[in-house]
């Protein structure tokens, strides 16, 4: 085919046509986005390569390989690992090691303008994303809801349509789940119709080192908000194995360790494998007033381990203090990571998470990288609301909406994404109904959340664009002399 100098798309024989959605122009150049297996998978065309386009590694990753992006003509250095990557981090390296042999500003001339069949052939997939005008940057909207109820509302609908999005994809779904105040708010996803439960596969990011009947168990509160009202076979729920688990002398390390070759034993198509890293479809965290998330704590040296999937702590600050967590890692390399925060105490918290994101000081859920969705229980009057200012707290570029709420005027690196607020404020009753205080255990809270009024019908957003990896960025990174290897910022 002749793509001298550009990153040619092509498709493996077999697999089902790319469909072109409207281009937009984002930070760094224009992006094209394709629906593929239901997935986006999207493009982008920057202004350091022009005529090159490159894709995620988490979109990479989500086309399960059926789209390959390579460098038509030019093979990767031998010596450099990298360069081999089928991602676009090896694509930029093939084109860094050839920008002194080629015209990286000439596209290709067969596909400018006459190429056949817009999505069946590479050819017509070229000429579609030259001739494809760019369109506004999309609206992401992560929301703050006055009240728990429809914040997990919205948690419910957003799980569900990631569920949809994988079982269309690959036939099963893998969900795992934080504890604290996040366990109430599941209650909301077993009101949705239509679920196929067989397909999911549940496991817990972190989980405290106790038996299952006890009531600081993060199994025992998704049990009694969820699990054990809808129809996931028992053997698709992936508890802690309880018998390692029964005395204070209990190691959490062996916990860990049967974890981990549990999830190791699973089949590919439930779990599959890149990376050396597992890739769940959902993480569903919430993050501690200090910012820790799952079991990964400040400052705390598990925060640094990279190969072990599941890590055990017996000094966690937040009680009971043996755990076993997931690394931050296998957090990243999830498909899609939604926080949950509830109530006004973590507001103060989730403006130090949008400030300290890419800083040395990032808390450790600042270090979590890719797909994010927010969705937040609070007062648009009080700590939520305070989000707006720019003072101490504050984040830049959120203002308050009409109605009360807060709403980013847009989309900036580094911001919990925008947040609107979904209506008038509730009743402090109904406030506190599924979103506790965090002190309180699992059990007791799940306890308080069925006493609560029934979810109310609403409009809800998905939170979809990417953090696109910003190649401008890294090109700068690795020209200043310092590691390039930011692999998981996308
Ligand atoms: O076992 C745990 O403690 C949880 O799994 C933990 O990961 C939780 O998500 C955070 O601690 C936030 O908890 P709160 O929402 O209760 O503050």
């Amino acid at each position: 085919m002749g793509h001298v100098g550009c990153i040619q798309v092509v498709q493996f024989p077999r697999s089902r046509p790319l469909t072109p959605l409207p281009a937009v122009t984002s930070k760094g150049g224009i992006r094209q986005r394709f629906l593929h297996r239901s997935v986006d998978i999207p493009l982008r065309q920057t202004s350091a390569l022009p005529g090159a386009w490159h894709c995620t590694r988490q979109a990479w990753r989500r086309s399960r390989g059926d789209v390959k992006v390579s460098m038509g003509g030019y093979a990767p250095p031998e010596d450099d690992e990298d360069a081999n990557r089928p991602d676009a981090l090896g694509a930029w390296k093939r084109v860094r090691e050839a920008r002194d042999d080629i015209d990286l500003s000439t596209a290709p001339s067969e596909v400018s303008s006459s190429a056949p069949n817009a999505s069946s052939t590479p050819a017509g997939i070229w000429s579609s994303l030259l001739s494809t005008p760019p369109a506004a940057p999309p609206q992401t909207v992560p929301q703050v809801f006055p009240s728990s109820e429809e914040a997990a509302a919205a948690l419910a609908n957003f799980t569900t349509t990631a569920a949809d999005k994988a079982i269309a994809s690959r036939g099963s779904f893998t969900v795992a789940l934080a504890g604290g105040s996040l366990v109430k708010m599941l209650q909301g996803i077993k009101s949705v119709a239509g679920v196929e439960w067989d397909k999911w596969h549940v496991f817990w990011v972190d989980e405290r080192c106790v038996p299952h009947n006890d009531p600081e168990s993060n199994y025992a509160g998704a049990e009694a908000a969820l699990l054990k009202d809808v129809p996931i076979p028992k053997s698709q729920i992936y508890a802690i194995d309880e018998s390692l688990c029964q005395t204070a002398d209990s190691s959490a390390a062996e916990a860990a360790k049967e974890y981990e070759t549990r999830l190791k034993g699973l089949p590919s198509d439930v779990l599959p494998i890149e990376d050396g890293l597992p890739v769940f479809d959902l993480l569903l965290l919430g993050f501690g007033p200090d910012g820790h998330i799952c079991s990964l704590f400040p400052g705390h040296p598990l925060l640094k381990v990279e190969g072990p999937w599941i890590l055990s702590i017996e000094d966690s600050p937040k009680p009971p203090p043996k755990r076993i967590t997931f690394s931050l890692p296998v957090v990243n390399a999830a498909d899609q990571k939604c926080f949950v925060a509830c109530g006004d105490g973590k507001a103060e918290m989730a403006a130090q998470i949008l400030q300290s994101r890419d800083s040395e000081s990032a808390v450790p859920a600042a270090l979590v990288t890719g797909n994010h969705a927010q969705w937040a229980q609070g007062n648009p009057e009080g700590g939520f609301g305070r989000l707006h200012s720019k003072g101490p707290g504050g984040v830049d570029g959120i203002e308050k909406s009409k109605r009360g709420g807060v709403t980013a005027k847009e989309p900036g690196q580094g911001d919990i994404e925008n947040i609107e607020s979904a209506g008038e404020g509730d009743s402090e009753e109904e406030q506190a109904s599924l979103c506790g205080s965090g002190s309180e255990t699992n059990l007791e809270g799940v306890e308080k959340g069925k006493q609560s009024a029934g979810r109310k019908a609403q409009k809800f957003q998905p939170f979809t664009e990417n953090r696109s990896w910003d190649m401008e960025a890294e090109m700068r990174l690795e020209d200043s002399g310092k590691d390039a290897k930011i692999l998981s910022w996308e």
